[in-house]
């Protein structure tokens, strides 16, 4: 059987994509109500409305009973991850699926997790994934790392469906790097969507974001072609050109001059690249990498800087070339 650690919107896909061919799925949920209400009325009305859910998918607020699968997703968000996965039993394999860094340690979420997980074998999957796109089986690829080529394959082999398609990589790194780094830069591409700054203005802003993807994922051991793929370059492109994700959204509120303070107060859903932002700034500090729209999205999140100083201040950074 696969667990499944985490219930909003991401996990209840993925149970539901899991579930297609009838394989069981244990889905653990934080809230009692979402628990009970799944295995009521086989929906997710909170994190994934408006879909029924396979009944191969039982949903459990028992972490421990997540011991008895064989493989578990871990898909919590990801300031809550390793409290999480610090409670699930044995040592079946773990496929990561947050998306962030750790605030207080830096740390990527492979990193918690061997924290976390000792002895339990990890892997990554991330790409441009919609959670609700995925539940309704449109066509959806994503990268599966894992530095144990043969475990990945194994992996990929238990997760894809006719309309998911995972590829297999050995970089975990790149992987996790690109969709933490994406989180920050939706945000900013958010912004110029809300300020009204125009197509051309968020076709730069994601050409030199990715720029500071692969500079700061290079630095860290990344691989280009993992940026250049799929968890990288291509959920950038994903998340940075859509309303339906939570972090253009957010920044996209923050162009049009609310706070954030209001902005992140009334939401139940998680926007990612407001915590992975100033974590982010420092782990670039920390490597000598600039990485300047992080730092414009971080200035805005915390209101040192409104949106007007911070296009302001980009513009007026001295000419350099255009190579990483
Ligand atoms: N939604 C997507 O399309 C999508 C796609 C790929 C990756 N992801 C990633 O998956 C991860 C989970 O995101 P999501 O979209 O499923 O979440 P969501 O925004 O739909 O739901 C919020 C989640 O946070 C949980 N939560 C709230 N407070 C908590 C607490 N105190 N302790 C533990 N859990 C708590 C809720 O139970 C719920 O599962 C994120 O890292 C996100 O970046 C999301
Ligand atoms: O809604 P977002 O911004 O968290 O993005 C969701 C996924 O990460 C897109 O791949």
């Amino acid at each position: 059987m696969i667990g499944i650690l985490g219930a909003g919107a991401w996990g209840t896909a993925l149970a539901q994509v899991i579930a297609q061919n009838g394989e069981p799925v244990l889905l653990w949920a934080f809230e009692p109500e979402v628990v009970a209400t799944m295995n009521e009325t086989r929906r997710n009305p909170v994190y994934l409305p408006d879909r029924p859910l396979s009944d191969a998918i039982r949903a459990t607020g028992d972490l421990a009973a997540l011991g008895g699968c064989d493989l578990v997703l871990v898909v919590p968000p990801a300031q809550h991850l390793r409290g999480l996965l610090a409670q699930v039993p044995g040592t079946a394999p773990r496929i990561l699926c947050a998306k962030g860094i750790e605030a207080g340690t830096g740390m990527l979420m492979s990193e918690v997790a061997a924290e976390a997980a000792p002895g339990a074998a990890v892997a990554v999957l991330s790409g441009p994934t919609f959670a609700h796109e995925v539940a309704d089986g449109l066509p959806t690829a994503v990268t599966l790392a894992c530095e144990d080529a043969a475990l990945g394959g194994m992996l990929a082999g238990r997760i894809a469906r006719p309309g998911f398609r995972p590829y297999l990589s050995d970089d975990v790194i790149g992987a996790e790097i690109g969709g933490a780094v994406k989180n920050v830069l939706a945000i900013a591409c958010g912004v110029v969507e809300g300020a009204g700054l125009g197509q051309n203005a968020r076709a730069a802003l994601i050409g030199r974001g990715f720029a500071e993807m692969t500079r700061f994922g290079l630095a860290r051991g990344a691989r280009s072609e993992t940026l250049a793929g799929l968890s990288g370059l291509g959920d950038l492109v994903l998340t940075c050109s859509s309303v339906s994700s939570r972090n253009f959204s957010l920044g996209r509120g923050l162009g049009l001059g609310q706070s954030a303070a209001a902005l992140l107060s009334d939401r139940r859903t998680v926007a990612e690249g407001a915590s992975t932002a100033p974590v982010l700034e420092q782990a670039a500090a920390k490597v000598c990498v600039d990485m300047p729209i992080v730092s414009a999205v971080c200035a805005l999140l915390a209101g040192r800087l409104g949106v007007q100083e911070v296009v302001d201040r980009l513009l007026a950074r001295p000419l350099k070339s255009e190579t990483v």
